[in-house]
């Protein structure tokens, strides 16, 4: 049952209001779209290795610098749908519309040859996955403050994907690792739209690889065809990890694999919030926040779809708005004690 939100009010977005094709081909470096292979070759030192920021499903990433001192990351496409290649600019040019404060937009794209390239600004801060779980999760930057931000923010973007964009996009692969964080700790979702430019075969074998296990709705089992639901349980996931510093499929020293609802489940029916709190926050944490992340994760996350929240909704209940809401949640019947696990 989908929850009745009034009115929402998106202060953080802004539309795009020129087509990115637009755009001054010859403009400074931040009014550009279409780049040639000669400038990102420079930028990157010829997609060096030590340019190298990670590699994904569809490409490898490199960092890069371009002549007005921008830092960009370029994106190198592998595999493209037919349809994609036969009119790759069309088809990027969709994704450079979506604008958002909480969206990492694209900022140009290439294609040249074999060649297909996106460009998107460089993220300083690296993703959530790399505060959480990669090689600054030692770092303890993230504090509570920011953790609720990133939790805000996030959702904010997606429900703009969902809600607002034109055409409406859903993600299919929210995740740590596609939550970027900027110079300033917002939250910046990636790789919206990139789905749809991969051939179908791929966009498939991608619900089952190791990056988004853990993330993806149980109905994406039965059938392959992703819904703005979906993208909700991924989200419910995400805020879990988020509070918990726990991995969205953790494994026991028995080799079982837990999944992250499952073990919080429990947790917040018998109201010990306290024990799903990151143990990195050393206690350091608003409780009555930490509470409302874990209820609307879990309310998220629950296996059968049509009961899960609209991203609308969920930005106004982590934002604290709609507290008659919470309060339904709070007393649905899966946070009754009665309730079982497999319920979820
Ligand atoms: N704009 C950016 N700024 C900084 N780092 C980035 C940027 N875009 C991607 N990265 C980093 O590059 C690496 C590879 O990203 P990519 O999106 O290709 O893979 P992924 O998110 O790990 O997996 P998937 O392809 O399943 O989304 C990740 O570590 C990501 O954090």
């Amino acid at each position: 049952m989908h929850l009745r939100l009034c009115q929402m009010k998106f202060c953080s977005f802004f539309f795009c209001c020129g087509r990115p094709s637009d755009w001054s081909e010859k403009g400074s470096g931040s009014s550009r779209w279409v780049f040639s292979l000669r400038e990102l070759l420079s930028a990157t030192n010829n997609f060096n290795y030590d340019n190298k920021l990670g590699e994904g499903e569809s490409g490898s990433v490199y960092w890069g610098q371009l002549w007005d001192g921008s830092q960009i990351a370029v994106k190198r496409l592998r595999m493209l749908s037919e349809k994609a290649e036969q009119d790759f600019a069309a088809e990027v040019e969709t994704m450079g519309r979506v604008r958002h404060n909480n969206l990492l937009s694209l900022r140009g794209y290439c294609s040249e040859g074999p060649e297909h390239l996106l460009v998107y600004d460089y993220m300083p801060n690296f993703s959530l996955y790399s505060y959480l779980h990669g090689p600054h999760s030692a770092d303890r930057l993230l504090h509570w403050g920011r953790r609720m931000s990133v939790a805000i923010g996030s959702a904010e973007g997606i429900a703009y994907l969902h809600h607002h964009a034109t055409p409406r996009i859903i993600h299919k692969k929210i995740k740590a690792s596609n939550v970027l964080l900027d110079s300033e700790f917002r939250a910046r979702v990636a790789d919206f739209g990139l789905a749809d430019l991969a051939p179908e075969s791929a966009a498939q074998v991608a619900t089952t690889v190791k990056g988004t296990q853990g993330y993806l709705a149980p109905e994406l089992a039965i059938s392959a065809k992703a819904t703005e639901s979906c993208d909700v349980y991924s989200f419910g996931v995400l805020l879990l990890e988020l509070v918990s510093g726990k991995r969205s499929i953790e494994k026991s020293s028995t080799n079982q694999r837990l999944a992250i609802a499952d073990w919080a489940f429990p947790l917040a029916r018998e109201k010990r919030f306290d024990e799903i709190a990151d143990p990195k926050l050393d206690g350091s944490y608003v409780k009555e926040e930490l509470k409302r992340l874990v209820l609307v994760g879990l309310f998220c996350a629950q296996s059968q779809p049509q009961r899960r929240p609209t991203m609308l909704e969920v930005a106004e209940l982590l934002k604290g708005g709609a507290k008659e809401n919470l309060l339904f949640i709070q007393n649905d019947e899966m946070f009754r004690i009665q309730t079982t696990a497999s319920s979820l």
